[in-house]
């Protein structure tokens, strides 16, 4: 019989679609579907009576679980449970689990092989897919065949109980070397009270197992699941059961994702930054006649900008050829074409089912650091490089005038404020306009509420010493335009200080004063804006009582007009209104387009500066910046999405979502040595810079589902949809559209080898630094939670969490100079759970060390939280690194199940976040 692997990225996830599993060949085959979320089948082992081959052996056992699909008659491998040692009647705490999408049916039969392992160091160190002809394949390497059962999915299910104690057999079918028993898991379904005893010897300690669960309880709303599996691909299951401190079980599902937003949110911010740069490029082309020396840069600046717009065209090309695609490898890190892609990218999720407790859902993204791995970390990354272009340009005394980073910041928010409002307000006057033509008061005065607030908004985004210093400038550089002392943004603080040094621009120094500038000019341009408006409120005031006091007096109690106020009114023909306000508004366009035509060319001349200044560095800096922003914005939507869909039915955090924001915390796993400080440079930047994004949640109106960008590069707004139902029961803050703000935390821990180094002989600075800044803004976030939140929400918010004490526990453990002091990482996380927020971890490529330590986290939320039973901690920890989602993930990722550590590496890790023997060991990665 053909035997192969299943459970591995390539073939095992990637399962058949329900309509062509159930039509294989033309047969109907029994489906067992029971609802479109949740796992099909779930089933928990353990044996009894074992025969050893060899007398008073002790056994170290394991099953391994095969399908043999109807249609088919070849074997597949499935799982394995871990091995449990020293027993006769082992009793597997991981268990089988086929989750919804898997061609299981009634026919549909189950191999259960008996293996006893004698050396744990060859165990699960296997290739994916096995060579047909190496019959012994490297999982049979160290471990004998003990004896096998098999059984069909229907025998299981209609069985008394849901339960089949199977005799084992040796391979020739004859002796039985004991039983082995399939018991039906069914997570939730059990009513309060209904309990199952099971008495077992674990590891030689007696200990009554009682499975008993909670009356079901939906932790999420499976309405939300469904419109969650849009963007949730490839879902890789284990089901593992653990005794509680009370000797009852508990049941974990662990669930690991893709996500189609790897690749969708990659595409839509590279369309957006080609928007933006190509609108850029056509402004500073439009910037009007510049003096030869400046119109030379502009030229220069221009071929740069638009080879740049052609390589992300490039990219977006590329990239759009990857229809469907949800995972980018580890192996892939350092591909061009991938390079906005986040690294192994999937949602982690724990879902706990234990006695008396409520069920709980735990979730973690798990991805690589965001980093430019493609354009590599010889000079350092975005933290080092930023500050060091910064501070070349402040210091280069040259013909470039010296704009803040704020202060281009500021230009690109004015430009954007300026092709955002315009536009509104030509729509809002026109809304007049014609409230105006049908006489209509009370719209007249919606639509001049409406105009008032948006020209507010428009005049207001220009009270800004840049703009008139950057109109000077430009002026100066305009054929003939000088003057004797050089503009100098004033706005930004660094810049006042840097008044006392010598001024940097030189060139300027030079040029005698140009008479003919009247600075005051910008001013009444602005002012003009005002003043029309005001025009138009006065207009509209007369107009309205007018046809107040026409009505008020003209009207007899009965209704009827006097004929002699009739007349009057007639005199005001109804398209009066009308053509009293079209010159206003005409003026008021005018004025507006004025304002706007100097505005947007003297913030185009800053942008221009900053691009002047080191070409091709500064546009290089930008695509570093734009690769780990999209890397990181991938990741922050996922979560996001995640987090909301999970929690729509808790009112508290859709408070918390538009009164507060949500902080979203990174653990960082990376080292501050050779490469890896690089990374953590790029990191920092990309998480912080996602302080820039805030999210709007609107209705889906069709069943594309995608959340879509909208903004440029210093301002971001995610749309995101859902569908009609849950909208509606948003709260009206929310429907009306108010944003909801991100707050990115994060600590970092080296934890390997390398942070060995960096502490012995390196710099810890980096992250020090990084974990000192970052616990300054936690702490922001928490005074800001504690002041919007409900006065009631607190109370008992602070009842049940020492938030303070957590917080001041982390500030000590940031401060301290502890080696590899993970407590930051263990109180990061908890504060940020507690807090509701949205929990990451990374490392490199979030697949080694970011394993050790979601899975440490999954069993520490286990014993803290659900009672996990102190023996067993370990143990549960050893089940996750085994045989659960994390294994996977290494298998998707380098096609070998083998955690990328040797000894010595292991050696340098904290004690708990070393894998069990014989899940490590030189790989390929
Ligand atoms: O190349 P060796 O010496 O085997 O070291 C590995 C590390 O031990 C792993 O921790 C790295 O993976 P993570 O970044 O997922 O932890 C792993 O990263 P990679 O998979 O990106 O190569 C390697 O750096």
């Amino acid at each position: 019989m053909e035997i192969k692997e299943e459970g591995t990225s390539e073939e095992g996830q990637h399962f058949l679609s329900a309509s062509q599993a159930n039509d294989t060949d033309g047969t109907q085959f029994t489906s067992i579907q029971k609802s479109a979320n949740e796992p099909q089948l779930e089933f928990t082992l353990a044996c009894k009576d074992l025969v050893a081959p060899v007398r008073d052996r002790k056994l170290n056992t394991l099953v391994q679980i095969s399908v043999i699909h109807p249609a088919e008659q070849s074997l597949t491998r499935y799982s394995s449970t871990e091995i449990v040692e020293g027993t006769r009647d082992p009793l597997f705490l991981t268990g089988v689990i086929f989750p919804s999408e898997y061609p299981i049916y009634e026919e549909t039969k189950i191999k259960l092989t008996v293996y006893d392992v004698k050396d744990k160091s060859h165990d699960t160190v296997r290739t994916s897919v096995l060579s047909e002809h190496n019959k012994e394949s490297p999982s049979e390497v160290g471990r004998s065949f003990l004896g096998y059962a098999s059984f069909k999915v229907g025998e299981l299910l209609k069985s008394k109980e849901q339960l089949l104690s199977l005799n084992l057999r040796t391979s020739d079918g004859g002796k039985v070397v004991g039983t082995i028993e399939v018991t039906v898991v069914k997570m939730g379904e059990i009513g309060d009270g209904e309990a199952d005893h099971i008495t077992t010897d674990v590891q030689g300690q007696k200990c009554a197992l009682v499975y008993e669960c909670t009356a079901p309880e939906s932790v999420s709303g499976k309405d939300n699941l469904s419109f969650l599996n849009a963007v949730l691909k490839n879902p890789v299951c284990k089901l593992y059961r653990f005794p509680t401190s009370d000797n009852k079980w508990m049941q974990i599902r662990e669930q690991m994702s893709e996500s189609i937003l790897s690749f969708h949110i990659p595409k839509e911010l590279i369309s957006l930054h080609i928007k933006e740069d190509l609108c850029r490029n056509q402004e500073i082309k439009e910037l009007g006649e510049l003096s030869p020396h400046w119109d030379n840069l502009r030229k220069n600046v221009l071929t740069h900008c638009d080879q740049m717009v052609n390589m992300y065209q490039d990219i977006l090309t590329e990239l759009s050829k990857e229809t469907g695609s949800s995972f980018k490898s580890s192996s892939s890190k350092g591909d061009k074409t991938l390079e906005f892609v986040p690294v192994n990218l999937h949602l982690q999720r724990m879902h706990v089912h234990s006695p008396h407790l409520k069920d709980a859902l735990y979730d973690v993204i798990t991805v690589g650091a965001p980093a430019a791995h493609f354009q590599g970390f010889k000079n350092g990354g975005l933290r080092k490089l930023l500050h060091r272009f910064e501070a070349e340009r402040r210091n280069t005394g040259y013909q470039f005038i010296y704009y803040s980073p704020e202060n281009t910041a500021k230009a690109k928010e004015v430009l954007s404020s300026i092709n955002q409002l315009q536009p509104l307000i030509a729509t809002h006057a026109d809304l007049l306009l014609n409230s105006a033509s049908q006489r209509s008061p009370d719209s007249l005065k919606n639509s001049l509420k409406m105009l008032s607030e948006k020209t507010e908004l428009f005049v207001h985004a220009f009270k800004d010493q840049l703009v008139r210093s950057a109109l000077l400038a430009l002026y100066t550089a305009r054929p003939g335009g000088i003057l004797k002392k050089p503009p100098s943004p004033k706005s930004s603080p660094e810049d006042s200080h840097s008044q006392d040094q010598p001024p940097p621009m030189r060139r300027q120094d030079s040029i005698p004063h140009h008479s003919d500038y009247d600075e005051e000019e910008w001013d009444r341009v602005w002012a003009n804006v005002g003043k029309s408006l005001n025009c138009i409120i006065a207009m509209v005031d007369k107009l309205i009582e007018r046809d107040g006091s026409s009505e008020g007096s003209g009207g007899d109690k009965d209704g009827e007009k006097d004929p002699a106020l009739a007349d009057s009114i007639s005199s005001h023909p109804r398209e009066d209104w009308y053509e009293q306000l079209h010159p206003l508004i005409l003026t008021l366009k005018d004025c507006m387009g004025e304002v706007v035509s100097r505005a947007k060319q003297s913030m185009t001349f800053v942008l221009l500066q900053e691009l002047a200044y080191s070409l091709p560095q500064c546009l290089m800096l930008t695509l570093r910046r734009d690769i780990v922003f999209s890397q990181a914005l991938a990741g922050l939507v996922c979560g996001f999405i995640i987090k909301l869909h999970t929690s729509l039915h808790d009112p508290e955090f859709l408070q918390q979502l538009y009164t507060v924001g949500l902080i979203v915390q990174y653990e960082g796993l990376l080292s501050t040595y050779s490469d890896e400080i690089g990374m953590l440079e790029d990191m920092a930047v990309g998480i912080s810079d996602l302080k820039k994004v805030a999210f709007k949640i609107i209705e889906a109106k069709s069943n594309d589902v995608l959340p879509v960008i909208t903004g440029r590069r210093e301002n971001y707004v995610v749309e995101v949809k859902l569908p009609a139902t849950m909208f509606e029961s948003l709260p009206l803050q929310i429907r009306e559209g108010q944003l909801v703000h991100v707050y990115p935390v994060l600590f970092n821990v080296g934890i390997n080898e390398q942070q060995t180094l960096a502490e012995r002989f390196g710099d810890v600075s980096l992250q020090e630094s990084i974990n000192q800044e970052n616990f300054e803004l936690l702490k922001e976030y928490y005074t800001v939670f504690m002041e919007k939140m409900p006065p009631d929400y607190i109370s008992q918010f602070q009842e049940q969490n020492d938030l303070k004490g957590l917080l001041e526990n982390l500030h000590q453990n940031v401060q301290a100079k502890k080696r590899k002091n993970v407590e930051i990482m263990w109180l990061a996380a908890t504060i940020c759970r507690k807090l509701n927020g949205i929990r990451f971890t990374c490392c490199k490529s979030a697949k080694d060390r970011t394993s050790m330590s979601v899975t440490l986290e999954q069993c520490s939320i286990l014993r803290d939280e659900h009672q996990l039973h102190k023996d067993f901690f370990i143990r549960a920890l050893d089940c996750m690194r085994r045989e659960g989602c994390r294994i996977e993930n290494v298998l998707k990722n380098i096609k070998c199940r083998k955690y990328a550590f040797n000894m010595l590496q292991l050696m340098a890790f904290p004690k708990y976040y070393r894998p069990p023997e014989g899940t490590y060991g030189k790989a390929d990665t």
